[in-house]
């Protein structure tokens, strides 16, 4: 029988669409819904299975899936053995120390004593080991901001994105532990077989998550500044220049980091350039 590459998904949560829409967008259709906890891509050789996101480093570990898309602090969390691979550009947040408001926080040493809940043990642990501190952990598994205004916790380490759970229960956010987006993570047990497919599929994902960050620009640039202007655009190789029907003018057509269009606009603009369209990049092979 053909090998199959087993992917694990998130079976419902903040992974769960953005991760269906990046194997979709690598141009692998799934077949069945989520209700199905398993399913089949018929145009690549990939099984889906739908699982706790939590769960998810034992199964890498014990190799019952190769690869998964999941979050890095569950990763950091369970998975120090599992290997990581692409950053994936989405879910992203951060594990942070909050504290109630009224709560005068200096630094790391006011936490010594402390009792703190959190859904994150071994990342708060070594976070309070490396500064030496002793605290009490509460471990729960779900609405850890609620801890210290029942009573249960003096801090919390949780999640936090735009802040506004914190916000909502009087929190604020005193230390960031570490930073998370969704990746890619690859069993210690994949074979050289499933590895093979594994590649195919990251060079797809490489495509497309390229091709996110990047646009499709062009614009009309005078002649006599079309260095200063190719040299803010450097391209995929440089940029292609075609001449305009009005002399003296040409057309210059590039690809660019989006972020980095943003920051060179005004001096391409300084330089003459206009007429600047920019377009988005269905797959970016490079
Ligand atoms: N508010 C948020 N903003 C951005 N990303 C987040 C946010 N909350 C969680 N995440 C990321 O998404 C992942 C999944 O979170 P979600 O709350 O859907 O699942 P969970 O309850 O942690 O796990 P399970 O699937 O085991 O129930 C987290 O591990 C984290 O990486
Ligand atoms: O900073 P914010 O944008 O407010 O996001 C942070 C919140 O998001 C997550 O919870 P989620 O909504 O996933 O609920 P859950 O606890 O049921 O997983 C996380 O556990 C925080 O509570
Ligand atoms: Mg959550």
């Amino acid at each position: 029988m053909k090998q199959k590459l087993r992917i694990a998904v998130q079976k419902s949560g903040r992974l769960f669409e953005d991760s269906q829409r990046i194997l979709k967008d690598a141009g692998i259709s799934i077949d069945n819904g989520k209700e199905q906890l398993k399913a089949s891509s018929q145009n690549f050789p990939l099984e889906v299975l739908y699982l706790r996101n939590g769960d998810i480093p034992q199964y890498l570990r014990d190799g019952v899936v190769d690869v998964a898309i999941i979050g890095e602090n569950v990763l950091i969390e369970k998975g120090e053995d599992i290997v990581k691979g692409e950053k994936l550009g989405f879910s992203k947040c951060r594990v942070s120390l909050a504290v109630p408001k009224s709560f005068k926080y200096n630094s790391i040493q006011d936490l010594n004593g402390a009792k703190i809940a959190t859904s994150y043990p071994n990342t708060v642990k070594q976070f309070l080991q490396k500064s030496n501190i002793e605290a009490e952990l509460h471990i729960i598994n779900g609405s850890v901001e609620i801890a210290p205004n029942i009573g249960l916790a003096d801090a919390i380490v949780d999640i936090v994105s735009s802040g506004s759970t914190l916000f909502k229960n009087n929190l604020k956010e005193v230390e960031v532990i570490l930073k998370s987006e969704a990746v890619l993570a690859i069993s210690p047990q994949i074979s050289e077989e499933r590895q093979a497919i594994l590649e195919k599929l990251q060079f797809r994902l490489k495509s497309v998550l390229n091709a996110r960050t990047s646009k499709y620009i062009l614009l009309n640039a005078p002649n006599n500044k079309l260095e200063d202007i190719i040299r803010l655009l450097p391209g995929m190789r440089s940029p292609t220049v075609l001449p305009l029907a009005e002399e003296g003018w040409s057309s210059v057509h590039t690809v660019i980091n989006e972020q980095r269009f943003w920051e060179v606009l005004d001096e391409l603009k300084s330089y003459g350039a206009e007429g600047i369209l920019v377009a988005p990049i269905e797959k970016m092979v490079l």
